[in-house]
């Protein structure tokens, strides 16, 4: 489980994230929703100890990423696809963090399966590769320790449409399993899609939460709802 708890972080004098809490439960997709600028990308960097908050908590199983017994495996994030290494192949990118985490070579080939990366694929560097192969390359790094909980920042950035059907699979099997999902996305009806739960934010603070379902009810699809309760949100508005 995700409990992000009054998390407030300031960069100078933008407020990032204002005061927000919400959760993200095991056996659920959840999704973070909001404008460009509006603070999801600093919510999850905190949540995984990339951003130390200015005030409040964002904890996994109830403790700061940085203090869960061996976080890389216990939690598989995926918050830059572009931040691979551009020299090495996708097996290559794989093999290392494999062996950072203490897993066996066998796991590599797993991964490379689940994600759809082909033998040919994964022997050639990653600068040659396409956005979404470096996503599915992403992705496999983020499923490597084998995770609870994942945290994927716009993972379906720049898949195909069969990519994102993957992807959704993907998502959903995975917390059919009790493993916990919280994303980001600006793909609205994707998201409507794959999410169970859906928070979103503006100008760094939590605007709604609740099911999908109950968007969907009240708005007729989350489209809909997220124009609704964003208006008026945007990045100048942060940056005041
Ligand atoms: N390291 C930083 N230093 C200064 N300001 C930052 C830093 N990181 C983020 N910000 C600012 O914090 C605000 C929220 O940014 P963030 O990237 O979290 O938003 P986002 O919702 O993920 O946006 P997008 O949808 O465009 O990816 C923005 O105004 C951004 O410029």
């Amino acid at each position: 489980m995700i409990t992000v708890t009054h998390l407030t972080k300031r960069f100078g004098r933008v407020t990032a994230v204002d005061d927000a809490s919400f959760s993200a439960l095991p056996g659920r997709v959840t999704g973070l929703l909001g404008p460009n600028g509006s603070g999801k990308t600093t919510t999850l960097r905190t949540l995984v100890g990339l951003v130390r908050p200015t005030s409040g908590s964002a904890t996994i199983a109830g403790r700061p990423y940085a203090s869960l017994p061996n976080p890389a495996r216990n939690v598989g994030t995926m918050l830059d696809a572009d931040a691979l290494h551009a020299g090495r192949t996708g097996r290559e990118e794989l093999r290392l963090a494999a062996g950072i985490l203490g897993l066996p070579a066998s796991r590599v080939d797993d991964v490379l399966e689940i994600v759809g990366l082909t033998p040919a694929e994964a022997k050639r560097r990653t600068r040659t590769y396409s956005l979404g192969m470096r996503q599915r390359l992403g992705l496999g790094l983020a499923l490597l320790g084998d995770p609870e909980v994942v945290v994927l920042d716009e993972p379906a950035n720049g898949l195909d449409p069969m990519g994102i059907r993957w992807m959704r699979t993907l998502l959903r099997d995975f917390a059919s399993e009790g493993r916990t999902v919280l994303l980001s996305s600006h793909l609205l009806t994707e998201m409507q899609t794959v999410c169970d739960d859906v928070v979103v934010v503006g100008h760094g603070r939590v605007l709604a939460q609740g099911t999908t379902a109950s968007f969907v009810e009240s708005d007729g699809n989350l489209e809909e709802a997220f124009v609704r309760l964003t208006a008026g949100t945007d990045r100048e508005r942060v940056q005041q």
